[in-house]
């Protein structure tokens, strides 16, 4: 749908089973082309939201739309346009590169023809040509995450999330696969990226959104982020906003404790 979002949440919540609201009315809108950070402590409620967006979590309630189609009811189209890098390196092991490219690409319904000159040319973009034929538990640490990204993007999809995609990788990779998911973004894929890392967030996104609790908590460019907070880094910014949702919290809790004990 031309001049969708590539991503509309609107109030979205979700309470699972066990009683856990782990989303409390998250709205949230992604524009094509952007890439957009999504920051929060462990809890927060980002897989959730990024599993709601997949498929694999059911929302309890509210709307989300991925460029114009409803994540739930128009599921197939929703998800074909999302590219998912998640955080775990999911691997069949046993596969070769060229079969786990391969066989997600006809997961997605991509021609024979079309998977394979789509997968040769991933694997060249991604510097695993050699490789191709070796199984994916061969590689390094850093080819591991290229194979990730690659896999991602095989099926062409418009909006690439990215669960923490650095998480405990060293410096030098790190860089590296800054490197090639910008050019992803330069390209024209939009870009929905996760991290605990507020550098990274600074580095390469848009704009950020912190979630806290379920509840998206602030959001911005970096630039207006620190100026609201009247700081230098995100990371100071982060740090001001924890603090005051933190006292918030103690006020709440002795109000409540105030209550209980009148
Ligand atoms: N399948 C589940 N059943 C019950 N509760 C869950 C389930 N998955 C997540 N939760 C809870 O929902 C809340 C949000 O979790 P979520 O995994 O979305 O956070 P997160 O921000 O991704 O955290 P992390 O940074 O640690 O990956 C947490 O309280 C978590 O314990």
């Amino acid at each position: 749908m031309a001049g969708a979002p590539a991503l509309h949440i609107a109030d979205l919540t979700k309470r699972y089973p066990t009683g856990t609201e782990a989303l409390r009315g998250v709205s949230l809108d992604i524009a094509a082309g952007e890439f957009f950070g999504l920051l929060g402590r462990n809890g927060a409620g980002k897989s959730t939201l990024i599993h709601c967006t997949t498929g694999l979590v059911r929302p309890t309630s509210g709307a989300i739309r991925v460029f114009g189609h409803d994540a739930v009811d128009d599921y197939e189209q929703a998800r074909t346009a999302v590219g998912l890098a998640p955080q775990e390196l999911n691997f069949d092991w046993f596969l070769t590169l060229e079969e786990t490219l391969d066989y997600h690409g006809g997961y997605f319904g991509m021609p024979r023809k079309e998977r394979r000159a789509r997968s040769a040319e991933l694997l060249e973009a991604f510097s695993l040509s050699e490789k191709r034929r070796e199984r994916a538990m061969t590689l390094s640490g850093g080819m591991k995450r290229r194979l990730i990204l690659a896999r991602a993007l095989m099926h062409r999809p418009r909006l690439l999330i990215l669960d923490e995609p650095t998480a405990g990788v060293d410096v030098e990779l790190r860089l590296e696969l800054w490197r090639y998911v910008r050019r992803i973004n330069a390209e024209g894929t939009t870009i929905l990226l996760t991290t605990h890392y507020l550098e990274e967030a600074e580095e390469l996104c848009d704009r950020i959104a912190f979630i806290d609790g379920g509840r998206i908590v602030a959001e911005g460019t970096s630039a207006s982020l620190t100026a609201e907070y009247g700081v230098e880094t995100l990371e100071d910014a982060y740090l001001e906003l924890a603090g005051r949702r933190e006292l918030a919290r103690g006020r709440l809790d002795d109000v409540a404790a105030a209550e209980v004990a009148s």
